[in-house]
């Protein structure tokens, strides 16, 4: 859990992107540009067939990766690929269906011998963590949970209590996707959880531009995470590598600044 403290020291920019998305050479060098240009911690999600909390950017981006030959195995390889060169906290977003699918003392052994350091269950509630709670505990790999607007504030204590790493806010009640405005949910949720756990706080969903990134670390958050808005950016420049780097470059550079400088008059 070393990696996930030292990041948060200062507000960190969370990078999400599918492995093997739109296939394994063209999220290896995603994957890589995103950490070459200052993302602090890189999000990778196991494409899955029935992805039900994405929106249709990311729901695109799993058919790619899969229709390509994306498996559970790929995504590890990219993770140890990734690890030959950075140190990078890297967190698994995966759907319980592949994580059963392959047992959870092997996903997890596994996981770590590639270089995970978190893995986020996005459809597992943490009445049935229990089931992976040991493996994380035993692997050292955190257990990162989400909480959402309409989370009861009670539970988001017994889910804080579980976590590690960091606790993900959702911001707004509906799927991954770009949103033209920080969700008004957002500040609320944020104030509200901030009561309940000293834990680093990370807000995602609908997140997209430098304002949104500004206006999160302003309202006290410790990361931000951005999805949609970077897979949007690899469908559209996966054809030609020398513009999908530079355009995700640019991006990755500018969120981070945002997110460094907002921290900075916080
Ligand atoms: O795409 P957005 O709106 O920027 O949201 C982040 C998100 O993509 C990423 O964290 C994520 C991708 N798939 C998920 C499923 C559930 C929770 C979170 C996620």
């Amino acid at each position: 859990m070393h990696r996930f403290e030292e990041v948060f020291r200062r507000p960190a920019f969370i990078a999400f992107t599918v492995a093997g998305d739109p296939d394994y050479a063209t999220s290896l060098l995603s994957a890589q540009t995103i950490i070459r240009s200052g993302a602090d911690i890189l999000e990778l999600g196991i494409p899955f067939s029935d992805p039900v909390g994405d929106g249709p950017v990311i729901q695109r981006a799993d058919e790619r990766a899969l229709c390509a030959g994306a498996t559970t195995d790929t995504a590890f390889e990219l993770v140890r690929e990734v690890r030959k060169e950075s140190d990078v906290p890297i967190v698994l977003l995966v759907y319980c269906n592949t994580v059963f699918a392959r047992g959870p003392e092997r996903f997890y052994r596994e996981a770590k011998q590639a270089g995970v350091d978190g893995i986020l269950i996005v459809d597992m509630p943490v009445e049935e963590a229990d089931l992976v709670m040991e493996h994380a505990t035993e692997t050292g790999i955190a257990p990162i949970f989400t909480v959402t607007p309409t989370t009861p504030s009670e539970r988001v204590k017994q889910i804080a209590d579980m976590a590690g790493g960091f606790l993900y806010l959702v911001s707004l009640s509906g799927v991954t996707g770009k949103r033209t405005t920080l969700s008004d949910a957002a500040l609320p949720l944020i104030q509200r959880v901030r009561e309940e756990t000293t834990m680093p706080l990370a807000l995602g969903f609908g997140i997209a531009t430098e304002t949104h990134a500004r206006q999160a670390v302003a309202a006290g958050v410790d990361g931000v995470i951005v999805g949609s808005a970077i897979v949007e950016i690899v469908e559209r420049y996966a054809g030609d590598a020398e513009t999908l780097e530079r355009e995700l470059s640019d991006y990755i550079a500018r969120m981070k600044a945002a997110v460094v400088d907002a921290g900075r008059v916080r």
